[in-house]
């Protein structure tokens, strides 16, 4: 587990730094219940992790760890963009608006496994061409949206134009059994990772797309099951916080002898971020640190050191805001 720093100011107590290598989900209390034995995907559990680093708690003693709501004023963050939106402004920073909701899904396709040469193609049931037409299908929901939602009761004009927005979809693991090139395989597996601001019009979408898949592998006589893995919901960020964060902003890049040209940008943010579990504790603001040619989750991730050096003056000139 990754040591985090969470920044909490507090009324009474002034300005407060506090650090917890749990992570924003313990501080802000909402572990699940048996938080201890969530393992990773090498079956290592957090109760191992932190045995090793000396650590022997209880659930009981874990839950004693949350913060009490009314001790905490608020939570900044200051994270990499992820994307490329700030380096196209050319400006170091901007301020995050709000954060996407977001639901991973895992996919199970079973079919008829069988031999590559034999099969007639008219008398096969392969769970990996089902696959293939489930995978597009779901881009070109997640595209177009307009093109597959009903504006029934859960999906108004609104709803559906902002849905257009910041939807998206990624299918970004995928395995099939037995995995043989002369093989037409038994099952086919694939993870579904899909983000919106709006959380009714994801769960919109969550509903079409079900719906659609179960045709698809109806029509193809392949067995198809579908497990909701993850789901959290949107975050707007406080706005009193975000004009505070953007003014400190705006300093800091003067400060760094900068030009900016109007306002610091707002941005959407579509990635997932630890404000969005420390959103149930308080209220939240995020400022973003550009990124080089937006690329993330990849080891060409860079930034800046300036930018970095932006960022922290940014949290210095809103810190000197509120001593
Ligand atoms: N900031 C991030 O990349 N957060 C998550 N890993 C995510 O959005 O998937």
């Amino acid at each position: 587990m990754v040591p985090l720093k969470v920044i909490a100011f507090s009324d009474e107590e002034g300005v407060r730094f506090q650090s917890t290598f749990l992570g924003s989900a313990a501080v802000a209390g909402i572990l699940p219940i048996s938080a201890l034995q969530i393992t990773d995907k090498s079956g290592v559990t957090v109760q191992d992790v932190l045995k090793e680093n000396s650590i022997e708690t209880t659930e009981e003693n874990l839950f004693q760890l949350k913060y009490a709501p009314e001790s905490v004023w608020g939570y900044v963050e200051i994270h990499i963009e992820q994307g490329p939106v700030l380096e196209w402004v050319g400006l170091p920073l901007g301020v995050v608006k709000g954060i996407a909701g977001q639901t991973r899904l895992k996919v199970t396709v079973k079919g008829s496994q069988g031999h590559a040469g034999t099969v007639p193609m008219s008398m096969r049931q392969d769970p990996m061409a089902a696959a293939a037409e489930l995978i597009v299908m779901l881009e070109s929901l997640c595209k177009r949206p307009k093109d597959f939602l009903t504006y029934d009761g859960h999906c108004n004009d609104f709803r559906v134009e902002s849905l257009s927005s910041s939807l998206v979809c990624t299918v970004g693991e995928i395995s099939c059994w037995p995995s043989a090139s002369n093989v037409i395989p038994g099952q086919v597996t694939f993870t579904v990772d899909l983000r919106a601001m709006d959380d009714m019009g994801r769960e919109a979408i969550i509903y079409e797309l079900s719906n659609q898949m179960y045709q698809i592998c109806e029509r193809r006589s392949v067995a198809c099951a579908i497990e909701r893995k993850h789901d959290a919901n949107a975050v707007i960020c406080d706005t009193e916080l975000s004009s505070q964060l953007k003014s400190a902003a705006y300093t800091a890049v003067k400060r760094m002898g900068g030009e900016i040209q109007g306002e610091v940008p707002v941005v959407m943010s579509g990635a997932g971020h630890d404000a969005m579990a420390m959103s149930h504790l308080t209220k939240v603001g995020m400022l973003f640190v550009r990124c080089r040619g937006g690329i993330s989750h990849s080891p060409a991730e860079h930034v800046l050191d300036d930018d970095v050096w932006a960022a922290g003056l940014a949290i210095l000139a809103f810190l000197e805001t509120h001593m």
